[in-house]
Parts: C-alpha cells; sequence; structure tokens
C-alpha cells in the first residue's frame, strides 16, 4: 500500500460527501487526507475495536490459556509494512484479555514474492523471528489487508524458511476480496465488497499518525495486485 499522502497527491480535490455539503477540513478524516472519492470504512475507535475483536476470537480459537500445558504456543508474525504494527497491538490485547503474551515476530517477504522481475525495486524489511522460533508453534501471520492473496503465499513461502510450524492461521484487518489464489483468512476484522479499481488503506498512528481505514475509487490499476 503506497502512503496516503501519496495517493491523495495524486487526486488532490474535494471529498464525496453524502450530504453534499462541505466539510471543514479535520473534521472528516477523508478530507483531511485532501483526496478525491475518499470513504472512511473504519474510524480510529472502529479499528480500535476491531483489533479487540480478533483478539478474542484468536484467545477462543487457539485456546490460549495460561492455565492450560497442552495449549500450543501461539507466535503472531506480522508482514511488514503495518501488519508488524497490527500484530504487535494483538499481542497487547491478548495479554490484556487472557494474561498469556504471545510472542510476536515480523516477516519480510519480499524476496519471496512472484513479481520481483516485474515490479519496481522494493527495499527489504526486517524480519524477526522471536525466542524459541516457529517450530511447532501455532503461527498466525497478521496484515492490514488481503486483497489477490500474493503476499499471504509468500509470506508462506519465507515462513517455511524458518522452521515448521504446528499450524498457520491468517488474522487480517480488512478482507476486500479479488483473491487471485485459493486462500482465506481465519480472522477477519471487516469484509469490504470492493470494485477491483478500489484502493484499501488501513492507516495506523505507528505508520501514518492516526488509525483508520478509507477507501478510494479508482486509484487502483485493473488487474494490478500490490505484491
Ligand atoms: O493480497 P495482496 O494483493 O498481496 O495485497 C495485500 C497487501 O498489499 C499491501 O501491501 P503493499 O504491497 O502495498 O505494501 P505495504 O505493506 O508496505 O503497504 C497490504 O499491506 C498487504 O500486505
Ligand atoms: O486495496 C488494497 C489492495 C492491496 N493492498 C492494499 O493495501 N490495499
Amino acid at each position: 500500500m503506497r502512503l496516503p499522502e501519496e495517493r491523495a497527491s495524486e487526486h488532490a480535490g474535494s471529498v464525496d460527501s453524502p450530504t453534499g455539503e462541505s466539510d471543514p477540513a479535520g473534521s472528516d478524516p477523508a478530507k483531511a487526507l485532501g483526496a478525491q472519492n475518499v470513504r472512511e470504512l473504519l474510524s480510529s475507535a472502529d479499528v480500535a475495536r476491531t483489533i479487540a475483536r480478533i483478539a478474542h476470537q484468536i484467545i477462543e480459537k487457539t485456546a490460549l490459556d495460561a492455565d492450560d500445558v497442552t495449549a500450543p504456543r501461539v507466535v503472531l508474525i506480522g508482514i511488514p509494512t503495518r501488519g508488524t504494527f497490527l500484530a504487535a497491538r494483538l499481542a497487547d490485547r491478548i495479554q490484556e484479555f487472557s494474561g498469556v503474551r504471545p510472542a510476536v515476530g515480523s516477516l519480510d517477504i519480499t524476496l519471496y514474492r512472484d513479481d520481483l522481475r516485474t515490479k519496481p525495486h522494493r527495499p527489504l524489511e526486517r524480519t524477526s523471528v522471536p525466542d524459541g522460533g516457529i517450530e511447532d508453534a501455532l503461527v498466525v501471520l497478521v496484515d492490514d489487508v488481503l486483497f489477490s492473496g500474493r503476499t499471504v503465499r509468500s509470506a508462506l513461502d519465507a515462513l517455511r524458511d524458518l522452521g515448521r510450524p504446528r499450524a498457520v492461521q491468517l488474522a487480517v484487518l480488512v478482507d476486500r476480496g479479488h483473491r487471485e489464489l485459493p486462500l482465506r483468512a481465519d480472522f477477519v476484522g471487516k469484509n469490504v465488497p470492493t470494485a477491483r479499481s478500489e484502493d484499501v488503506s488501513v492507516l495506523l498512528s505507528e505508520h501514518d499518525g492516526r488509525d483508520g481505514v478509507v477507501l478510494r475509487s479508482g486509484s487502483r490499476d485493473e488487474g494490478m495486485s500490490a505484491k
């Protein structure tokens, strides 16, 4: 996902308003981006609520329990860029709700992408594997947006070089459809029906200065996938 500011500069102008009235900049987060045809899908509070809900679901589905010695060792692995921040936030919520803090890591998938030769060069990101590795762990891959599924496919290949988890699950903040591979997420914050030409931007304060999710019309080339 390109930075919202980069996209905003490509689409500078007014924001569609449901009422047709103008909104003072700042009262409308989409307008604050200064972009055309931007619709806010999740507010900052929605993002917090959604992360909390996914955390509860992970606790339930992985049987994460401080008193259960048979519970699997859960490792949250974020896919950069924003998946890494989301994984850390999920770990915080899981610890708050269950008393168990899952290990957290980050996985650079750049060299595992299947479009390395056709897309512009991207700098490598950091891979960090928590103490204990991923061997026999229940790994939950975490990303902000699920679209074609090619990023997740790359992540599965990258994981294979780190060890053999007991199982791998996938948590995403937004599933916007348009899969090009037979993949699905185990934990979905919000399913958003989209046109292929639209773009979903997840904003996280650690990286973008504020939390939110916005949908932008007509800013993605037909048939293009992000990774
Ligand atoms: O399912 P896919 O079609 O692969 O699309 C989803 C990916 O696209 C975005 O990453 P992007 O490549 O824009 O990089 P970023 O994470 O650095 O923003 C997003 O963060 C997902 O990782
Ligand atoms: O809409 C999209 C598609 C892929 N990746 C994103 O971040 N947004």
